[in-house]
């Protein structure tokens, strides 16, 4: 269960979030949803305890990010768009391991972790390889595989399938619904509404720090009578002024 309560956040005179609140029940897959600028890395950073909020806080499976952000961090996986973050002199192995490591598991269960991922993930071939020269695929592979080495019950997901191809991309969208039906709580945060529908029951609309909307993809396509892209138009169109 994630609980976010009046969540703000100001760079100096930008307030990119503006006292946000919403809760994803435990086991369900919501869709944040919001343009360029909306908000919605700010909101993953700030649930990942990487950034802090000037207001407001959130729960995650009962810690408090501001009081218990160790406690937070063992819950959650972070999936970011973008760079992965991996170390490109240390194999794919290593990079995961060291990953698991600050996450206190035993040597043992981290051992069992990377063979068991190693397997599913098909990277059987390049585990022991250093991952410098890897592919985007096979880098995200490995950072899918650092990002539940410790298991763990709540998934954030930053647009992570910008700059991938099809392929690559597919990967991504499995291993959501992989973590959909483990009964995970996740968030991901798109602006692709193909991907949205695809992968989530419910959205969050969020547009220039506030939640403008939210609700299951079925109920808003029937309030608003028009397919998810021409509500979320409507919706944060005309106010761009
Ligand atoms: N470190 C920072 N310093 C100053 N402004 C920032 C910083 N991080 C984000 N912002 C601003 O906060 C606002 C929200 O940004 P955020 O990255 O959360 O949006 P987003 O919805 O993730 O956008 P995108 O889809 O482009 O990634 C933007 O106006 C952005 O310029």
């Amino acid at each position: 269960m994630i609980e976010v309560k009046g969540l703000t956040k100001s760079f100096k005179d930008v307030h990119a979030l503006k006292g946000i609140s919403f809760k994803v029940p435990k086991g369900e897959v919501l869709g944040l949803l919001g343009e360029n600028g909306a908000g919605k890395t700010t909101t993953l950073r700030i649930l990942a305890t990487m950034l802090k909020p000037t207001k407001g806080t959130a729960i995650l499976s009962g810690h408090d990010i501001l009081k218990n952000q160790q406690a937070v961090r063992r819950e959650i996986g972070i999936l970011f768009g973008g760079e992965s973050g991996l170390y490109d002199r240390l194999t794919a192995r290593e990079n995961i391991a060291y990953y698991a490591e600050l996450n206190d598991i035993s040597k043992e269960e981290i051992k069992e972790r990377i063979d068991y991922l190693t397997k599913i993930l098909d990277m059987e071939e390049y585990i022991d390889r250093r991952v410098g020269k890897f592919s985007k695929g096979m880098k995200q592979k490995v950072a899918i595989a650092r990002s539940i080495v410790h298991n763990p019950p709540i998934m954030l997901f930053d647009e992570p399938t910008s700059g991938l191809d099809v392929t690559a991309a597919r990967t991504i969208h499995s291993f959501i619904e992989e973590c959909r039906k483990e009964g995970k709580t996740v968030i991901f945060s798109s602006h692709s509404m193909v991907e949205v529908e695809k992968l989530c029951e419910r959205v969050a609309i969020i547009h220039k720090g506030n939640i403008i909307e939210e609700g299951s993809i079925e109920e808003l396509k029937i309030k608003y009578n028009k397919n998810l892209e021409d509500l979320f138009v409507e919706l944060v169109g005309g106010t761009n002024e």
